[in-house]
């Protein structure tokens, strides 16, 4: 049976700013099961990071979670004291980010590094966690490893400093990890082994994955499940196969036909018309209306309500209201 290692309610995050409430995460439910591949989409500033910095509750000063709850294993780590949370963060849920540069200290070497994260969370010391580096740093791929620990990170490649960056966030054995674009800025050759990585050791070591990613492409090959984020919003949550192949969502839709598609060869990609949402000043209706072009007069007024679709996936969109309206009203005829 299924086992949902973690569970996302009603999530709401806001910052303060001088210029007002930025109310970056508006409700955002999701379910992640124990061993299962998550991925987060949507495109710049749609609050996929900050609903993962909510998790891990890294938010920057001025946030805060003002609404919803984070269970973890049954758990609401709302209530975890700080101390709850530097267990929490590591041992139970680790993050990467996009660039490991920003992580990675680049005056200590990358096996200090590494051993000190494994005595921070583990009993391993000493010789014993300099071992674990470097069979961490064997198991995601770095060549030889016993050179690459005396190394500095400035010293390393791109997609060799990502590889120590999951080697770091795995050494603790996380229940589950969330990948913050960990490849955007890598190229594309090595984008592909970082994730082919991921994959082969979520089986290996049979933890969760949460990706954030703007390139609903890149992941459409690794995720269980997909969520699609548009200003805040969860716009449409199911599997991969049903975003892929019946998403009911116009953004979901727009996502899929601009990016490239093998069965489409030839064909013109579409890029989503108009621009994001300005999330200090929310529209009463859906976040997409403005850009949508199937957009009814109820989408400017009212905020859709999450619907169960045939299928079981869920989408945020009055179009599915209305189709579902018309199919009853069809019916009773
Ligand atoms: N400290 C902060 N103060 C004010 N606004 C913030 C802060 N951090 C994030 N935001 C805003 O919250 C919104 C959501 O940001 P978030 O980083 O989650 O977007 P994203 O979907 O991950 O996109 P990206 O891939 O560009 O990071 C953005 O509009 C961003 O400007």
């Amino acid at each position: 049976m299924s086992e949902n290692i973690l569970s996302v309610q009603n999530l709401h995050t806001s910052f303060h700013t001088d210029k007002g409430e930025v109310k970056a995460v508006n409700g955002v439910t999701f379910n992640l099961e124990k061993g299962k591949i998550l991925g987060i989409v949507g495109e710049s500033g749609s609050g996929k990071s900050v609903t993962a910095y909510s998790i891990m509750r890294i938010l920057e000063k001025n946030g805060r979670i003002t609404e919803g709850k984070i269970l973890y294993k049954g758990q609401d780590i709302a209530a975890f004291s700080e101390k709850q949370m530097r267990e929490f963060r590591g041992k139970c849920c680790s993050i990467i980010f996009q660039d490991p540069m920003t992580s990675l200290n680049p005056v200590f070497t990358v096996g200090n590094q590494l051993k000190e994260a494994i005595e921070l969370h583990t009993d391993r010391k000493g010789k014993e966690a300099e071992a674990r580096a470097i069979e961490m740093l064997t198991l995601v791929g770095v060549n030889e490893p016993e050179k690459r620990v005396k190394q500095y990170p400035y010293e390393l490649s791109g997609g060799m400093r990502q590889r120590v960056m999951i080697a770091m966030a795995l050494a603790c054995e996380p229940d589950i990890l969330i990948a913050d674009e960990p490849t955007t800025a890598l190229d594309v050759t090595i984008q592909a082994q970082i994730l082919e990585l991921m994959q082969s050791l979520q089986k290996k070591l049979g933890m969760a994955i949460i990706m954030v990613t703007h390139d609903l492409g890149v992941i459409a090959d690794m995720c269980d499940e997909i969520i699609v984020m548009y200003g805040g919003r969860v716009c449409e949550r199911g599997t991969a196969e049903d975003i892929f192949y019946r998403p009911h969502h116009e953004y979901t839709k727009g996502l899929l036909r601009s990016i490239p598609n093998v069965d489409r060869i030839g064909e013109k990609l579409i890029p989503i018309p108009g621009t994001p949402i300005n999330l200090l000043n929310m529209p009463k209706g859906c976040a997409f209306c403005p850009r949508c072009e199937e957009a009814m007069k109820i989408c400017i007024e009212e905020q859709p309500p999450e619907m169960q679709m045939p299928d079981g996936h869920f989408a945020s969109c009055w179009l599915n209201v209305k189709a579902a309206m018309e199919e009853e009203k069809g019916g009773r005829q």
